[in-house]
């Protein structure tokens, strides 16, 4: 069966309410997905290394949200290498924020990158001027990237 561990990054829920919308519609599909929440490196990688998606808001001035802090420095610090594994980062933001906007999917796909993953799908930037509900301006992007799976 096809995996897909879902990493959240989320203060107010937002992110973590997408992560679980993008479960629903994997599961429909056969996927078996696992959704971290304060992620340890090792968890994710025991589940899988086969396919991430990165689902994370932005907060302070262009932060990582603290539930996805500890993941993003493990990463950082012990620098493993990800060529096997298949990558996507679907970033929240508000544009109101100008260059700091979803700066923390930018981290986070930046740093995938540096670790040899495999892109899925170009990062996804959902800015909460345009969309007060994010799975809205997601739909067209989830069903292209679980049909990459
Ligand atoms: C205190 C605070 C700081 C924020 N800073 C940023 C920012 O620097 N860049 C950005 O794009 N969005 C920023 N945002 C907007 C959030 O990322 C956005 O509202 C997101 O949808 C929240 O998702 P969440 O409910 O998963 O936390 C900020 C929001 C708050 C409340």
């Amino acid at each position: 069966m096809t995996q897909l561990a879902i990493i959240v990054g989320s203060v107010y829920g937002g992110a973590a309410d997408l992560a679980a919308q993008i479960q629903e519609k994997a599961q429909d599909k056969s996927i078996e997905v696992s959704i971290f929440d304060d992620a340890t490196l090792q968890q994710v990688t025991d589940f899988t290394t086969e396919h991430w998606l990165v689902v994370t808001s932005t907060t302070g001035q262009g932060d990582l949200p603290p539930n996805i802090e500890g993941f993003y420095h493990q990463l950082n610090d012990t620098f493993p290498m990800l060529s096997d594994t298949k990558a996507a980062v679907l970033a929240l933001g508000d544009s109101s924020y100008g260059e700091t906007f979803c700066g923390a999917g930018t981290l986070m796909a930046n740093l995938l990158d540096e670790l040899g993953c495999q892109q899925l799908m170009p990062a996804l930037h959902i800015d909460a001027c345009e969309h007060f509900e994010a799975i809205n301006g997601a739909r067209e992007w989830i069903d292209d990237l679980l049909a990459q799976l």
